[in-house]
């Protein structure tokens, strides 16, 4: 996103995070292997699955953790052990102890303090206000849904009104409702210029929200850009599908003079397709099965798990 100009005067150039050729590694175990990227402000998705190395990545980038090779940088300067990073990025992490004990209001206020903001309590009530959790805040934490801790988490990571802010699997454990709503938040907030990247191993919670997506797989980035390219990505690659049908034996005949059909098996369950990409096959199947006066009962895709398709795109 180029900053636009607001009366004539340039905006600040937006805070990039940078990664150059990364990797890290763990003794013999290589989390993060060569990945280079750059995130500008905006939403964008984390997407990989578990122990992909996400939540090193996103370590790396917060500065609690040093590369084995290769540069993190935030706007031009390098993340590790660099107390400037830290008060221009913000990070909610997957697994945090809070003490329950507090209340909201006091949480944050310990993290502006943290921060050694000027005025702490200000900065506190303003981090609160922004993920609508003022009418809650005297409460203690313990008595907070999954999804009120995690907004109040991302209050006390955004109390110091960093630039960036990077969450780890932010909709964990959360209901639909609470997911709806914090989706809602880091749309907000990316809107309003900051750069958003969050991790997630579920598909649709990154489509939902961000328009950019970064796949990562066994450490590699195996896919990146817009969600709508990656999608097709995912759907232009052959497809495994189990067929039941009013008479699976003619069906296969008709199937093999299919263009869109690779191979046809035929056992008691019904028959197993292969076919070249989702979109051809799924709409030549009803037109065959018409034609041939066969009735289609049930196609299920069957290779649709997620590790599937990363395992695709990392091949690819
Ligand atoms: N401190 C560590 N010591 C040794 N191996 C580690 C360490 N931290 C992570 N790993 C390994 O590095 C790889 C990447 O882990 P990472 O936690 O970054 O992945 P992830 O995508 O965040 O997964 P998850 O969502 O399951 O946390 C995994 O194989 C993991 O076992």
């Amino acid at each position: 996103m180029t900053p636009a100009p607001v009366d004539g005067r340039p905006v600040a150039a937006p805070t990039l995070v940078e990664l150059a050729g990364v990797s890290r590694w763990y003794g013999n175990v290589v989390a993060v292997n060569d990945i280079t990227m750059t995130l500008g402000p905006g939403v964008t998705g984390l997407l990989g699955p578990n122990g992909a190395g996400k939540t090193t990545l996103l370590h790396m980038m917060a500065g609690f953790l040093a590369p084995s090779r290769g540069r993190v940088t935030l706007g031009g300067e390098p993340t590790w052990r660099n107390p400037d990073v830290y008060r221009r990025l913000g990070l909610v992490s997957e697994r945090e102890a809070v003490h329950t004990f507090l209340t909201g209001y006091e949480f944050v206020l310990a993290s502006a303090r943290l921060h050694r903001l000027a005025e702490p309590a200000a900065a506190a009530r303003r981090a609160v206000e922004l993920v609508e959790m003022t009418p809650a805040q005297d409460r203690r934490i313990e008595t907070y849904s999954k999804g009120m801790r995690q907004r109040i988490r991302v209050a006390a990571a955004l109390v110091h009104d960093p630039d960036v802010l990077l969450l780890d699997e932010p909709f964990n454990g959360m209901d639909p409702r609470q997911r709806l709503h914090m989706m809602e938040l880091l749309h907000t907030l990316g809107g309003a210029g900051r750069t958003i990247l969050f991790s997630s191993h579920i598909l649709e919670e990154v489509e939902q929200l961000s328009g950019t997506v970064q796949v990562i797989v066994a450490g590699r980035l195996a896919a990146s850009g817009d969600f709508r390219t990656i999608r097709r990505l995912m759907t232009n690659r052959p497809h495994v599908f189990v067929v039941q049908s009013t008479d699976d034996r003619a069906l296969a005949v008709a199937l093999m003079a299919e263009p869109s059909v690779t191979g046809v098996e035929l056992d008691r369950t019904g028959l197993t397709v292969r076919a070249g990409d989702y979109g051809s096959f799924t709409r030549a199947l009803p037109k065959l099965a018409l034609r041939s006066g066969i009735r289609v009962r049930r196609l299920i895709p069957s290779d649709e798990s997620l590790e599937s398709v990363f395992s695709y795109l990392v091949e690819a």
